[in-house]
């Protein structure tokens, strides 16, 4: 049984084989003799206090500048990588009527997605297929003859300590109170999304995910080698090179917010392989649904909001608009 969706006929059913060509979005892309900002994490821990504080300075400053960084020495355990990618293969290998088929939980109907049933444009098509995971629903799966599970409680472990490591600095030079992301870090609303990308014959203006911004804190990505995703800075298409050992981070729409726009969450993208597939594993670090976002200065620059009215207003304009209008429907 055929693991793939069957996205050209789905694709071609909706928009025809032959489409008109859209500029809608700049296809720019500059790859070459940019980096992103690596930030060393042992020299939070090891090092002494000038080495930590120049550390956290470079993380704030990249947060600011690019929304975007790489870390390394994070010191997690490859073999921890290894056995995640070993499961999510696992999983997409799966034939897709079962990946369909199956539901998880109750509150995970929507946890397998592939295409874009909803858009209307090439453009809003992506072609993947992603498997969403509340950390809540992980404890519900059964493990019966696989690892699915025990490895998964183990990766989020491992990436949870990281991720809380870098919310914590972050929102210690936003005023941003150090226990409030202990209450956070009970994790149940956070998230983790398993993504494959898949050739596309369509050519380069389809995507293998469309350009978006991350409604989380922050997002971890574990990323294979074989590279696609963009960032934009200044208005240009920027490629992330995949670097082994790295984990990539970026700020999201929430923190954008609690930091009153001091920290960026950028616009990202991804551009289906060539020939080959390519799989991610993203960790979004989200607020409890009740949990107001709020910057603690002044003068602020959004109104105070709840992450599930941001869920919910970003929820229609998608639906209305094909996109997430995001922040700029909460300036004061
Ligand atoms: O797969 C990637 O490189 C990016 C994934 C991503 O942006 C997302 O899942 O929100
Ligand atoms: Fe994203």
């Amino acid at each position: 049984m055929a693991s793939r969706p069957p996205f050209e006929t789905h694709f071609s059913s909706i928009f025809g084989s032959s489409f008109p060509r859209s500029t809608s979005d700049e296809p720019t892309v500059q790859t070459s003799g940019i980096k992103l900002p690596v930030i060393d994490l042992s020299h939070l821990t090891n090092g002494e206090e000038v080495t930590r504080k120049r550390c956290v300075k470079q993380m704030v400053e990249a947060a600011k500048e690019w929304g975007f960084f790489q870390v390394v020495n994070h010191g997690i355990p490859k073999e921890v990588f290894e056995m995640m990618f070993r499961e999510d293969k696992k999983f997409f290998d799966r034939s897709f009527n079962e990946k369909v088929r199956e539901k998880f939980s109750d509150s995970s109907k929507h946890c397998y997605r592939w295409g874009n049933p909803n858009a209307t444009s090439p453009t809003q098509y992506s072609f993947s297929e992603a498997f969403h995971i509340t950390l809540a629903e992980i404890l519900s799966f059964s493990d019966e003859g696989n690892n699915f599970r025990r490895t998964v409680a183990m990766y989020v472990q491992e990436v949870a300590r990281v991720a809380h490591m870098i919310c914590e600095i972050l929102g210690n030079q936003v005023k941003v109170n150090s226990k409030y992301f202990e209450n956070i870090f009970a994790l149940q609303n956070s998230f983790l999304r398993l993504n494959k990308y898949h050739p596309c014959v369509f050519g380069s203006q389809v995507f293998g995910l469309v350009p978006h911004t991350d409604t989380s804190f922050i997002t971890i990505l574990a990323q294979d080698q074989i590279g696609g995703l963009e960032l934009k800075k200044n208005g240009q298409w920027i490629g992330v090179k995949p670097c082994s050992d790295a984990l990539t981070v970026n700020i999201g729409d929430m923190f954008q917010a609690l930091s009153n726009g001091v920290y960026q969450s950028v616009r990202h993208r991804v551009i289906p392989p060539a020939n080959v597939e390519r799989l991610s594993i993203a960790f979004f670090i989200c607020p409890y649904q009740e949990t107001e976002i709020e910057f603690s200065g002044n003068p602020k620059k959004y109104r105070r909001f709840s992450f599930r009215e941001y869920k919910e207003q970003s929820e229609r304009d998608v639906k209305e608009t094909g996109d997430k209008v995001g922040l700029s429907r909460f300036l004061i």
